[in-house]
């Protein structure tokens, strides 16, 4: 039990859904600090591992670990207390509140002083700052993929799993998700990212996984790969 135990351990993870079988004997660590992109077409399972790491859906077979501990059988709610935070492609915010509501409802379960965290959130985030009391459902969807990872990091996230955080954004957002994520890796956050944008997955990355099928059928290290990775990477996808 040193401290190079994962982070985040599966091993032989398969799952149904609607009784089919989508994923297939995925193995695979996070280590604390470490930020690992999933990659691979739509449809290839990333989604489903996402919400098999969280606790949505419970594997067929296999087992999960977070720090050696098995999170099987673990509602949501529980995997999120011992640090498993998702920001969904959905973004599940809650239209009607305020944004300064829906980034608080990310620290409700938390005893301890969030107000270091509050105010990182906002340093990350200026523009939310300044929309602090406009009910969420009226910002853009750039905004408000702000105040789903904004919400995330108020939980104070062991491992922050991020659904397609670029999905439908325009391009100023990208960059500034891309800025968000460069400095969640220089302070030392855990990431397991799913992004179809393989520059933007690989721009944090130390090391990548790419699924088709449902299985991990390539694994590398981003920083082995040459300027022309994203050729290479979507050769993986077909
Ligand atoms: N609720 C569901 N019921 C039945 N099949 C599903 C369900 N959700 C996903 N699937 C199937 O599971 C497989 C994996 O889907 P998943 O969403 O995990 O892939 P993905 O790689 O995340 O793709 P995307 O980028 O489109 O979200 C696909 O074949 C998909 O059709």
């Amino acid at each position: 039990m040193g401290s190079h135990e994962p982070l985040l351990s599966l091993r032989h993870i398969a799952a149904l859904r609607s009784g089919a079988a989508v994923i297939h004997d995925v193995s695979m660590d996070v280590h604390e600090g470490e930020v690992v992109a999933l990659l691979g077409a739509n449809g290839a399972g990333k989604t489903t591992l996402l919400d098999l790491i969280s606790g949505f859906i419970a594997p067929s077979s296999g087992s999960l670990y977070m720090r050696g501990e098995s999170l099987a059988g673990l509602a949501p709610y529980q995997t999120f207390r011992r640090g498993v935070v998702q920001v969904s492609q959905s973004r599940d915010l809650f239209p009607e509140l305020s944004v300064r509501d829906n980034l608080e409802l990310g620290a409700t379960t938390r005893k301890d002083d969030w107000s270091a965290d509050w105010r990182q959130v906002l340093d990350y985030f200026p523009r939310l700052e300044e929309r602090l009391s406009q009910p969420a459902g009226t910002l853009s969807g750039g905004e408000q993929q702000m105040v789903a990872i904004g919400r995330a990091l108020m939980g104070r996230p062991r491992i922050l799993l991020l659904d397609e955080p670029s999905a439908g954004l325009a391009p100023r957002f990208v960059d500034e998700i891309r800025h968000i994520m460069l400095a969640l890796k220089e302070r030392g956050a855990t990431m397991l990212i799913v992004e179809q944008n393989i520059g933007l997955a690989l721009a944090a990355a130390d090391r990548y996984h790419i699924m088709r099928g449902g299985r991990l059928v390539h694994s590398g290290d981003k920083a082995l790969l040459g300027p022309d990775h994203a050729a290479l990477v979507s050769s993986y996808y077909l």
